[in-house]
């Protein structure tokens, strides 16, 4: 089981920021406290662990799902890449992806299944997948998806990831695994092991880790969240680096439910449902940013395109990936 082997601490001498902790078991009984500790969670950094989310076992049986798959030959996986066009899901090997405006190479490869072709299972809507990705459907990635339910196509996904260890240098910069990014959808549901997820929280300039703690998620708000609220929920800034110190000689692995919103729909702040939207669009320093005139579809396949080595031109390639971050103030 990939995600569970044995492997050193997080350590404690690295820059780590706090996250709240938010009960699911709490939220689903509406108690108001905790909903209270998860607006602030969502509004001030827009990540917080999230406990008691009783997703334990298939979380680990999509790690075995992604053990599986990345261990089939490599052209095999290439077979069912995402390709060049702005279409996420499918398998991305390592290096197809830029992690900044010099188009340094990203070093994680990992498996994008579509929540569309899940619950469409045997069908598919979107494409095809690898074999190991059909036997596990519906012992393991169909129980693990119908936590969300779609009614309209989108680009909700699960991803599992896989970083190589790669021992951490004593002294000079570090590689990236996944460049600074906000995320492209609503709500991201993350389960990792090893540390290595870094977030920049406001006001800081230096990267702070995000310590893993077993059996927590990370949940993180994504841009269509901080467009449809004006700003008022965060999408922060963050990127995955080798794990700190002793972690980093082992591989990395991580897996992701990222749920997006349906692709037809115009992200914009939904100002005319709320006067707190209406009034953080009008105090925004740039109201633009809550009305790219895109739809949720086109703004994703725009990211994921202009990530990509292949499309890259120059720097003004990346310039063309990003969401609502702002410039990253430190590499
Ligand atoms: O692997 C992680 O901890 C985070 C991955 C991530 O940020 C992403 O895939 O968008
Ligand atoms: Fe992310």
């Amino acid at each position: 089981m990939p995600g569970l082997t044995a492997f050193p601490p997080f350590p404690t001498d690295v820059p780590t920021h706090p996250l709240l902790i938010v009960d699911y078991q709490l939220l689903l009984q509406n108690d108001a406290d905790e909903i209270n500790k998860l607006w602030k969670a969502a509004t001030e950094l827009g990540f917080w662990y999230l406990k008691n989310h009783g997703t334990d076992d298939e979380v680990a049986k999509m790690f075995d799902m992604g053990a599986e798959t990345m261990a089939l030959p490599f052209e095999e996986k290439m077979r069912f890449e995402q390709g060049d066009e702005g279409m996420s899901h499918g398998y991305k090997a390592a290096g197809a992806n830029a992690t900044d405006a010099t188009g340094d190479k990203d070093t994680v490869e990992f498996i994008n299944i579509a929540q569309d072709d899940v619950l469409a299972y045997p069908q598919f809507v979107h494409r095809t997948y690898p074999s190991t990705v059909n036997a596990r459907m519906e012992s393991t990635i169909i129980p693990f998806v119908k936590k969300s339910v779609a009614t309209s196509p989108s680009g909700s996904e699960a991803r599992c990831i896989k970083n190589p260890p790669k021992p951490e240098p004593s002294t000079g910069e570090i590689k990236v695994a996944i460049g600074a990014h906000t995320d492209f959808g609503s709500l991201s549901f993350l389960h990792n092991r090893l540390g290595g997820l870094q977030v920049l929280p406001p006001g800081y300039t230096q990267w702070q880790y995000v310590k893993p703690i077993p059996g927590h998620a990370i949940c993180n708000i994504g841009d269509s969240l901080a467009i449809f609220s004006g700003g008022i929920l965060r999408s922060n800034l963050h990127r995955v680096v080798p794990p700190p110190r002793d972690q980093s000689l082992y591989e990395r692995w991580s897996l992701v439910f990222f749920t997006r919103p349906c692709s037809s729909v115009e992200l914009r702040a939904i100002t005319e449902k709320s006067q707190l939207i209406e009034e953080a669009v009008k105090k925004a320093q740039t109201p633009e940013t809550f009305n790219p005139k895109s739809t949720a579809g086109d703004w994703f396949a725009r990211r994921i395109k202009n990530q990509r080595i292949k499309n890259r031109t120059g720097p003004e390639t990346w310039a063309a990936s990003r969401g609502t971050e702002h410039a990253p103030l430190v590499k």
